[in-house]
């Protein structure tokens, strides 16, 4: 069955602040929505609240996968349903090595130990992954994302998501602090990732990485709420205008 996330009328509060109010959206396997608005907008929270994380309270409306009403699932059992979400700012985790979280993910995806051996073809398929996303073998060996620059995090994240295969891929500003071969090695790697079947929700503030991605539909947050949606050409009004006089208008 292909892949199906929505959230309906969703108002999510923190710390007793109310931050979304009334989100609807719905993306599919497969599809790449675009989410795009002003600097506190709300869409950080929006993936926060769609991974379960405790300090954001939903306060109204729900959210489903695959017509099933996860909103009070915790968030392990949402990564156990195949939920992923890459960092803005990615965690560094100087104990596990990246090849082992990798491994552990991979296992754990086809129901095995998550300490065996990786099966050849995975190794494989990380080798060339690892190029793909353009780092190197030697990032594998380190602690995940430990001493890694800005954009070294921002593309192991990405290939987290490439060997994880999950059904959902959030992906908050996967292009922020890359230079322009590593927009392009990103972008081709989520939509590699939507090929493949995974229903994807990325945020950014550029419009570089969305020629890549060729997302469904651009969403554009203001306050807290969808203010509007459309194609593509939306992103060039928002360049053009600025976001000022792009949602006056
Ligand atoms: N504890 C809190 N109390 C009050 N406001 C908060 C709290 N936590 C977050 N906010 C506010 O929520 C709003 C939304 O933040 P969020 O990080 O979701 O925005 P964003 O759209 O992802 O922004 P950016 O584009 O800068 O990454 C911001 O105005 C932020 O200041």
């Amino acid at each position: 069955m292909s892949t199906k996330l929505e959230t309906r009328d969703l108002h999510v509060s923190v710390d007793g602040k109310e931050i979304l109010s009334g989100i609807d959206l719905s993306v599919g396997g497969g599809e790449v929505v675009a989410l795009m608005g002003p600097n506190g907008s709300g869409k950080t929270t929006l993936f926060m609240a769609l991974m379960g994380h405790p300090r954001y309270s939903i306060t109204r409306g729900s959210i489903l996968l695959n017509g099933i009403d996860i909103t009070k699932a915790p968030p392990e059992e949402r990564s156990i349903l195949g939920i992923m979400m890459a960092f803005q700012n990615p965690v560094p985790v100087p104990e596990v090595r990246l090849t082992t979280l990798i491994t552990a993910m991979v296992n754990k995806r086809m129901n095995r130990k998550i300490t065996d051996s990786p099966p050849p073809q995975v190794v494989a398929e990380l080798v060339k992954s690892v190029g793909d996303v353009g780092l190197t073998q030697s990032h594998l060996s380190r602690g995940a994302n430990h001493g890694f620059s800005g954009g070294e995090a921002k593309r192991s994240e990405v290939l987290q998501l490439l060997m994880a295969k999950p059904k959902v891929a959030l992906l908050d500003e996967p292009d922020s602090g890359l230079d322009v071969d590593g927009v392009a090695a990103v972008g081709k790697a989520v939509s590699k990732l939507a090929e493949r079947g995974t229903a994807v929700l990325l945020t950014t503030h550029q419009a570089r990485i969305l020629h890549y991605v060729s997302p469904k539909r651009v969403l554009v947050l203001k306050g807290g709420k969808i203010a509007t949606q459309g194609g593509l050409e939306l992103v060039e009004e928002i360049e053009k205008m600025g976001y000022e006089a792009f949602l006056r208008r």
